[in-house]
């Protein structure tokens, strides 16, 4: 095997040592490695396509997504997450900050406020759910003025731990820009129990410990 082949299966599989590619003792003991090594990657990758097209089976039928006629948003972004890792903070700055980030806009009714006005929605649930809904609605609530060069922030922080919403996201938007946000897995474990403990979740009602392990 040329150096480059075999730098190229090793990163493939890293249990198959660099010296075995080399220097096995048959002649043919590197090919023989490398064609498993292949059949178990070709059977990794039809296994995955497989499960993206369940995924997308389940999706035509649940999401009622049928193609609309009104246009996409030409610019579309998620901040798939990951769930208390500051996604509200960066949302709220890219709102605030810039007048050309939209997201989807809802009616929020305060007891200050004499008639309902319009906020800003972060995180929409869209493409995690099981019944998600109507992809017109969906996109109706984005587009109140359109703006071709705007960019559409959808921040639902769940999406990066659900595959299905990965495979979903990628038939609706392939061209979208996903953001995540990563913390010290430590720091974010405890703030999602925290935050359980003060919803009075079932999590959050035993020890931080307890709870990790
Ligand atoms: N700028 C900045 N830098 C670092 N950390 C920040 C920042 N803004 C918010 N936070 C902390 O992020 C936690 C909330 O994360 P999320 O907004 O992603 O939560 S959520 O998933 O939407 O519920 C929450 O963490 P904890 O305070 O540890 O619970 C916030 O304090």
């Amino acid at each position: 095997l040329k150096e480059r082949e075999v730098r190229e299966i090793s990163s493939y599989s890293p249990e198959l040592k660099h010296a075995d590619l080399v220097s096995g003792d048959e002649p043919n003991a590197a090919l023989d490695a490398a064609a498993v090594v292949l059949q178990n990657a070709m059977s990794e990758v039809c296994c995955q396509v497989g499960k993206i097209k369940s995924h997308l089976g389940k999706w035509n039928s649940t999401a009622r997504y049928l193609p609309s006629k009104r246009q996409l948003p030409p610019n579309m972004a998620f901040i798939i997450g990951a769930q208390k890792s500051g996604t509200t903070f960066l949302f709220n700055e890219l709102m605030n900050r810039h007048p050309s980030i939209h997201s989807q806009l809802l009616p929020r009714f305060s007891t200050k406020a004499k008639a309902p006005y319009l906020r800003n929605s972060k995180e929409t649930h869209f493409f995690d759910r099981v019944q998600p809904g109507s992809f017109d609605e969906y996109l109706q609530k984005f587009v109140i003025e359109r703006d071709d060069k705007g960019v559409y922030v959808d921040g639902t922080p769940d999406y990066i731990m659900i595959p299905s919403a990965a495979c979903r996201i990628a038939a609706t938007f392939p061209k979208a820009k996903l953001i995540a946000v990563l913390r010290d897995p430590v720091q974010r474990a405890l703030s999602q129990w925290n935050m359980a403990r003060h919803q009075g979740k079932a999590a959050g009602k035993r020890s931080f410990t307890n709870h990790v392990r």
